[in-house]
């Protein structure tokens, strides 16, 4: 499809494994289990799930800092695995990453005008004057007085530092922004502040995104579609609202249940303490049997999985909600 500026297929990510020095076996950690996801230009992909399902592996995969160990990653058609061997680069031209932690993904001992030449310079080929221009011209696209440039990453605030991480992914004209929990380290009144420039950035340069939040109440103001992760797997996708309004996944039915307050959603109380399974051992069947009050046998023995086509409202469970009576 046209449309379609980046798609994975199957992907997978296990660490260790392998054998010991003993010829002993090390054990293997299934992070990302086989997830399929499509994103259409200019739209926000919202990926929602709780703490270790995989968001961040499967974020850092899609912009290259990390492999993977199965299955594959298109964006507009090339293989991410043939640009990054031809020219890390084209790469970087196409697809950014704005890190969760906004001072810690900043070189302390580095000015900001350092940090922001150097895609300017390497991805750009700016030099001299027209540099310098640009450097004004990011700082004035994220709200920050030019002076700024020349000051360093601790003595910003949280908003102030996210926005340099966002004229940082910027600089280098992407296609595409993967944003891996951009607000949660922030204050909620500066959150609003930071979401909002996201959004006018989005228009004016038609950027597409793919926001990766444990907050679904943030995901769900941000989001054109979204996919719900559990343990690895995408496990439920709808376009709009359609999930927030009649989730059809017993696991994206108790993230919407544990939202007691407004801008709070999220696994609260008990259930944050709820354990996902052995991510070395993982379960035979459905992930989410052993949390899920309408798990039956099937559930327990084999893997559900679901048509997740881009406008589809689907969900791989077995016994999905909406079809029990
Ligand atoms: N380098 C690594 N080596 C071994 N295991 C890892 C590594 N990175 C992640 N994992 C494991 O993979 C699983 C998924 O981790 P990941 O960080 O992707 O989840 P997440 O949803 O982003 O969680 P969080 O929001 O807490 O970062 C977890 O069980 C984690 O312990």
């Amino acid at each position: 499809m046209p449309d379609i500026v980046l798609q994975t297929r199957d992907l997978v990510r296990v660490f260790g494994g392998g054998r010991t020095l003993f010829m002993g076996k090390k054990p293997s950690v299934y992070a990302v289990r086989g997830v399929d996801i499509a994103v259409r230009k200019g739209e926000t992909l919202g990926i929602v799930g709780e703490s270790g399902c995989g968001k961040s592996t499967l974020a850092r995969m899609l912009v290259g800092l990390d492999r993977p160990s199965d299955g594959d990653i298109q964006l507009s058609g090339a293989q991410l695995n043939d640009l990054l061997s031809q020219d890390r680069h084209a790469l970087s031209r196409r697809i950014q990453y704005v890190f969760q932690d906004p001072i810690s993904s900043l070189n302390p001992r580095k000015l900001i005008r350092e940090t922001l030449s150097a895609p300017l310079r390497y991805l750009r080929n700016l030099s001299g004057k027209a540099l310098e221009d640009r450097l004004k011209e990011l700082m004035d696209c994220v709200n920050l007085r030019p002076e700024f440039l020349d000051r360093y990453p601790h003595e910003f605030s949280g908003g102030q530092a996210q926005r340099i991480g966002i004229a940082r992914a910027l600089a280098a004209e992407p296609e595409i922004i993967v944003l891996d929990e951009p607000v949660s380290a922030l204050d909620v009144s500066v959150q609003a502040q930071v979401l909002n420039l996201l959004d006018d950035l989005k228009a004016r340069f038609g950027l597409t995104y793919i926001f990766i939040s444990h907050d679904l109440s943030v995901v769900e103001a941000v989001s054109d579609r979204v996919a719900v992760m559990y343990f690895g797997r995408v496990v439920e996708q709808a376009a709009g609202k359609a999930l927030f309004v009649e989730p059809r996944h017993p696991y994206t039915r108790l993230l919407l249940d544990s939202a007691p307050v407004p801008g709070k959603r999220g696994l609260q109380g008990e259930e944050a303490n709820a354990e996902l399974p052995d991510p070395m051992a993982p379960p035979p069947g459905c992930a989410f049997a052993p949390r899920c009050p309408y798990a039956q046998d099937d559930c327990r023995k084999k893997i559900p999985d679901a048509d997740f086509g881009l406008d589809n409202h689907a969900a791989a469970c077995f016994h999905p909600l909406g079809r029990m009576a």
